[in-house]
C-alpha cells in the first residue's frame, strides 16, 4: 500500500522530470525548425541542413517514446542519496533528475538483494498513469526482511505477469531480473549463447541487450547497426514495438528470408526440402554447381567469322579454364581471364591463316626473310583479338562456355534439373577425364543461347583436374576466415555424393514462384560463389566517401565552433548539438542519403553489410547454411544467440549449441542460462511435464514464477464441443475483462495440427487464420511453427497426440503449444466420425 505522503513525494519529482522532458522537447523543436527555415544554398548546404534536422527529429521521437513510463523506479542508497531510474537520462543544470535504465548507476536497481545491496538501502517501483503516479512498491533492503524471495521487485513483476495480453510484446524494463540484467549487460565481444526454457525471458532479454549495448557502446555500433533476426513476420512483428518504446531505432528486424536484398522470400516448401536446403553440404554442391558451368566443349565449336569457319575443341579451352580457376577469383571474376584464354586460340587460328607467309623460308628470300612463318606482327594480332572479341558468336561462345552468372541464374538452373543437382552433388574425383560436354555450334545460323541452362548441355564436363582443392581456385572468400571458405568445412572429396538422387529430386522445381526462406543462405552462398565485378564502383564510391568524410568534418567542425557562442551560458546544452550525436563517419553516411536513412535502413538494402552486433532469436530452428549467412554478417563475431533447444521443431536441428558454433569459433564462445519462467503458471507447467514425461524426459521445464489456481482442463469431443469450448474461453477473457474495466479483452489462441486447419477455421469463423494472422486480433487459429515465441492469456491445444506424433519432433512442438498461455490452457482430442 502506497501512503498518501509517499505518493505525493513520488508525484511531485515525477512533475519536475515530466517538466523538463517538456522543455527539451520544445527546444529540440525549435532547432528542429529553425534549422529547416534555414533554406537555399548549395547542395551540401541542404543536404546539412537535411541531416542536422534529421538528428533533431529523431531527437523528438525518442523524447516521444519515452513519454509513458518515464520514470519507473527510485534506489535510495546508504549515504542518503536518492537515484530515480527510468526509460532516458534527464538532467537539469546541475544534478540527474533521472538516471537512464542502462548506465551502470541504475544497475543495483535490477540486482540488488538484501545480501548483496550495492548500498542500496530501497528500492521502490513507481507505477504511472500518463503523468501521475498511482502505485509505489517498496522493497527495504536489509537482512533481517530479506526472507527467501528469488525475485527482484516482485509485486511489480507479478503485475506485469498477470496482465492482459495484447498481440505486441511489452518492454520489461521496470521488472527486468538479476539473471536477465547479466545477461543485458554482458560484454558485447564474442559469441553469447542464451539458453532457456519456454518464457524465461529470452527474446525480452535479446532486445534489451540490444538496446543496452546500442546505449554502452553507440560509437562502435550505431554506424554498423544491430541486427535482430527472429523467425517469421508475424512473431517480428509481435516484438515490433518493444525497442521503440524504448527509444532505439538502429536495430534491424528480420527474419532470414528478409536478409537477400531485394527479394521477399517467402514460398512456402515442404520441411524436408528446407532441411536439404539447409545442410552444410549445400557448399560443396553450389561450389559444384558453378564448376558444372565453367565447359569445355565435348564436340568441337564452328564459329563461322569473316567466311572462315574457327574450331574450338576441348583440348584448345581446357588451359583457358584450368588458368581462370587457377587464378583463385570468383566465378564471375575469373571470366575475363577464361575469355581471353579463348580470344588467344581464336585469333592464332585467324593469324595463322590470314598471316600464312608460303616464303618464309624460302631460300631465295636471301636476307629480306622473315624469322618467323607469319606475316603479322603484334598490333595485328591485337586488332584481330579485338574483332574478336565484339564478334557476337564469339561472344555467345564464351557465354555458353563459362556464363556470368547471377544467384538466381545458378540457383533457377540447378533446381531445374535432377541430373544437374546429382552432378553438383557428385565431388569431382580426382582424374575425371576433361571435356566431355556436347557440341554447342556457333555458327550464323544457329546461334548458342547467351546463357544455357545445364541440362541444355548435358552431359556435362568436368576437370581433370578438380579434386576437392579446386575449393582453393574458386573460393570466393579468400580473404575470409577459413571457417568461411567455401569448402573448409567439406570433408576431401571421397567421391561418395553429397545428396541422394532423392534428396535432389526433394530439391528440383520449375523455375519461377519466387523463392523460400531456406533459399536465402543458398542465394547468399551462390553471390559469394560467383562474385561481381564491381571494381570500378568500388573504386568510384571510395573516392566520393573521402569527399564526403572531409566535407563532413568540416560540417561537424563549424558547428562545434559555433557550439559555445550558442550555448554560452546556455543551461539547455543537455540538447545535443549535432557534433554531439554524430561522427563524422556517420554524417558523411547520412550526407550520402537523400533520405537519410539509418545504419539499419542501410543495411536492410544492402547483402555485403557487416553489422556491429547481430542477435538470433529462436536460434535453435537455423540451419548451418543460415549459420553460414549470419557468421558472413558478423565477422568480428559480437553476436548473442538465443534459443531453446529443446523447443525446436526443425529437422536439421542441431544436438548442442557446439554442434552449431564450432565451426567458426570453435569453444570459444560463453553461456547464460535463463532458468525462471516469467510466462506459464505452475499449474500449467506441471500439466506440461507430466504430458511430456514419457514422450521425452529430457525435456525439463524451467520454474515457474507464479501460479494462477486454475489447472488446464482437458476434453474430448466433436466439432461442435470444441466450438463450444472455444466460445466459453472467449466469454470468460471478455467478462475478466469486463470485471476489471480493462479496454482491451486478452488475447486467445487455439493451436492445432496443420491438416486441421481448413475445418477448424471454417467452423471458428470468430478467429483469425492464414498465413500471418494479425495477433491483435481477439482470437487466432494457429500451427505449431506459427506460435513459437509468442504468447496468449488463453490457449486451446487441439489434438496434442497428433502434434507428438506429426513429426519426428512432435515432442519439441507439443512443449512450445503447451507453454503459450499467460493464464488458461485447455487441451481437446477432437472424435472422428
Ligand atoms: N523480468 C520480467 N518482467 C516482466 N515480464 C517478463 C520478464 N521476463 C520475461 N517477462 C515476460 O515473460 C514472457 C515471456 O518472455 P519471452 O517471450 O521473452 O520468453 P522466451 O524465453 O523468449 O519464450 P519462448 O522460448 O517461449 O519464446 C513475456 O511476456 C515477457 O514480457
Amino acid at each position: 500500500m502506497s501512503s498518501l505522503s509517499s505518493l505525493a513525494e513520488e508525484q511531485s519529482h515525477l512533475s519536475v522530470i515530466y517538466g523538463r522532458l517538456d522543455e527539451l522537447r520544445a527546444q529540440a523543436r525549435d532547432r528542429l525548425a529553425e534549422s529547416q527555415r534555414n533554406g537555399g544554398g548549395t547542395t551540401e548546404a541542404r543536404s546539412m541542413r537535411d541531416t542536422v534536422a534529421y538528428g533533431y527529429a529523431e531527437r523528438l521521437a525518442q523524447y516521444d517514446a519515452v513519454e509513458h513510463g518515464l520514470c519507473f523506479g527510485r534506489l535510495d542508497l546508504r549515504d542518503g542519496d536518492r537515484l530515480h531510474i527510468g526509460r532516458i537520462g534527464i538532467h537539469d543544470a546541475d544534478h540527474p533528475l533521472l538516471v537512464d535504465w542502462r548506465a551502470p548507476a541504475a544497475r543495483p536497481f535490477y540486482v540488488a538483494t538484501a545480501i548483496t545491496s550495492y548500498d542500496v538501502t530501497l528500492r521502490r517501483h513507481i507505477r504511472t498513469r500518463d503523468r501521475t503516479v498511482v502505485e509505489l512498491n517498496d522493497e527495504i533492503l536489509d537482512l533481517d526482511a530479506a526472507g527467501d524471495r528469488s525475485v527482484v521487485g516482485e509485486a511489480a513483476l507479478i503485475a506485469a505477469l498477470d496482465a492482459r495480453r495484447t498481440g505486441r510484446m511489452r518492454d520489461i524494463v521496470e521488472t527486468i531480473q538479476a539473471e536477465q540484467d547479466r545477461v543485458i549487460r554482458a560484454e558485447p565481444g564474442g559469441v553469447l549463447v542464451v539458453q532457456g526454457g519456454p518464457g524465461t525471458g529470452k527474446t525480452a532479454v535479446a532486445l534489451h541487450r540490444a538496446a543496452y549495448l546500442l546505449y554502452t557502446y553507440r560509437e562502435q555500433l550505431a554506424a554498423r547497426g544491430v541486427l535482430i533476426v527472429g523467425p517469421n513476420a508475424t512473431f517480428l512483428h509481435y516484438i515490433s514495438q518493444v525497442l521503440p518504446s524504448l527509444a532505439e531505432t538502429g536495430v534491424l528486424l528480420a527474419t532470414m528470408g528478409d536478409l537477400h536484398p531485394g527479394l521477399a522470400a517467402h514460398r512456402p516448401e515442404p520441411p524436408a526440402t528446407a532441411e536439404v536446403k539447409g545442410r552444410a553440404a549445400m557448399v560443396e554442391v553450389l561450389a559444384g554447381a558453378v564448376r558444372d558451368r565453367q565447359r569445355v566443349p565435348a564436340e568441337p565449336i564452328e564459329i563461322e567469322v569473316d567466311g572462315q569457319v574457327l574450331r574450338l575443341t576441348a583440348a584448345d579451352c581446357e588451359p583457358a579454364r584450368q588458368r581462370a580457376r587457377a587464378s583463385g577469383l570468383r566465378h564471375n571474376l575469373a571470366r575475363p581471364i577464361f575469355e581471353t584464354g579463348v580470344l588467344d586460340v581464336l585469333a592464332a587460328q585467324v593469324a595463322d591463316r590470314i598471316g600464312d607467309d608460303p616464303f618464309w623460308d624460302d631460300p631465295l628470300g636471301a636476307d629480306d626473310a622473315l624469322t618467323s612463318p607469319n606475316l603479322l606482327d603484334e598490333a595485328d594480332r591485337a586488332d584481330i583479338r579485338a574483332d574478336l572479341a565484339t564478334n557476337p558468336l564469339v561472344r555467345a561462345a564464351v557465354d555458353a562456355l563459362w556464363p556470368v552468372l547471377t544467384p538466381a541464374d545458378l540457383l533457377t538452373s540447378l533446381y531445374a534439373s535432377v541430373d544437374a543437382l546429382v552432378s553438383a552433388a557428385t565431388p569431382p574425383p580426382a582424374s575425371t577425364p576433361a571435356a566431355t560436354s556436347p557440341p554447342a555450334s556457333a555458327s550464323a545460323a544457329t546461334p548458342p543461347p547467351a546463357s544455357t541452362s545445364a541440362s541444355a548441355l548435358s552431359p556435362l564436363s568436368r576437370p581433370a583436374d578438380t579434386p576437392a582443392s579446386a575449393g582453393a581456385s574458386l573460393s570466393p572468400l579468400a580473404d575470409a576466415p577459413a571457417s568461411l571458405s567455401p569448402l573448409a568445412d567439406a570433408p576431401a572429396s571421397a567421391g561418395a555424393p553429397l545428396l541422394t538422387r532423392a534428396e535432389c529430386e526433394l530439391l528440383r522445381r520449375e523455375p519461377g514462384g519466387g523463392w523460400s526462406p531456406a533459399d536465402v543462405p543458398l542465394l547468399d552462398e551462390a553471390a559469394e560463389l560467383l562474385g561481381e565485378d564491381d571494381r570500378a564502383a568500388r573504386a568510384a564510391a571510395d573516392r566520393e566517401l573521402a569527399i564526403r568524410l572531409a566535407y563532413a568534418q568540416g560540417v561537424l567542425d563549424i558547428t562545434a565552433g559555433s557550439k559555445s557562442y550558442e550555448l554560452e551560458d546556455d543551461d539547455e546544452a543537455a540538447i545535443p548539438n549535432i557534433a554531439d550525436i554524430m561522427q563524422a563517419d556517420m554524417l558523411a553516411d547520412r550526407l550520402a542519403e537523400r533520405e537519410h536513412r539509418t545504419a539499419a535502413e542501410r543495411a536492410a538494402a544492402d547483402r555485403n553489410w557487416v553489422f556491429g552486433h547481430v542477435i538470433v532469436d529462436e536460434a535453435q530452428e537455423l540451419s548451418p547454411m543460415a549459420w553460414r549467412l549470419l557468421m558472413r554478417r558478423c565477422p568480428s563475431r559480437s553476436m548473442t544467440v538465443v534459443g531453446d533447444l529443446a523447443q525446436t521443431g526443425s529437422l536439421g536441428a542441431p544436438a548442442a549449441w557446439s554442434e552449431v558454433l564450432a565451426p567458426y569459433v570453435a569453444d570459444r564462445w560463453r553461456l547464460a542460462e535463463l532458468t525462471v519462467s516469467y510466462r506459464t503458471p505452475a499449474e500449467i507447467m506441471d500439466y506440461t511435464r507430466d504430458r511430456l514425461a514419457t514422450a521425452d524426459p529430457a525435456i525439463v521445464p524451467p520454474r515457474p514464477v507464479r501460479s494462477t489456481g486454475v489447472p488446464p482442463w482437458q476434453a474430448t469431443g466433436s466439432l461442435p464441443d470444441l466450438v463450444a469450448r472455444v466460445a466459453n474461453e472467449i466469454d470468460l477473457l471478455t467478462r475478466a475483462a469486463d470485471e476489471a474495466g480493462a479496454t482491451g479483452a486478452g488475447r486467445l489462441a487455439v493451436i492445432a495440427p496443420p491438416d486441421l486447419q481448413e475445418t477448424l477455421a471454417a467452423a471458428l469463423p470468430a478467429l483469425t487464420s492464414g498465413p500471418s494472422p494479425d495477433l491483435e486480433d481477439h482470437a487466432v487459429l494457429l500451427t505449431v511453427p506459427q506460435a513459437k515465441g509468442l504468447e496468449f492469456d488463453t490457449v486451446v491445444v487441439v489434438d496434442p497426440d497428433d502434434i507428438l506424433t506429426g513429426s519426428p519432433r512432435g515432442a519439441n512442438d507439443l512443449y512450445v503449444a503447451l507453454t503459450r498461455p499467460t493464464q488458461r490452457l485447455g487441451v481437446f482430442t477432437l472424435t472422428r466420425e
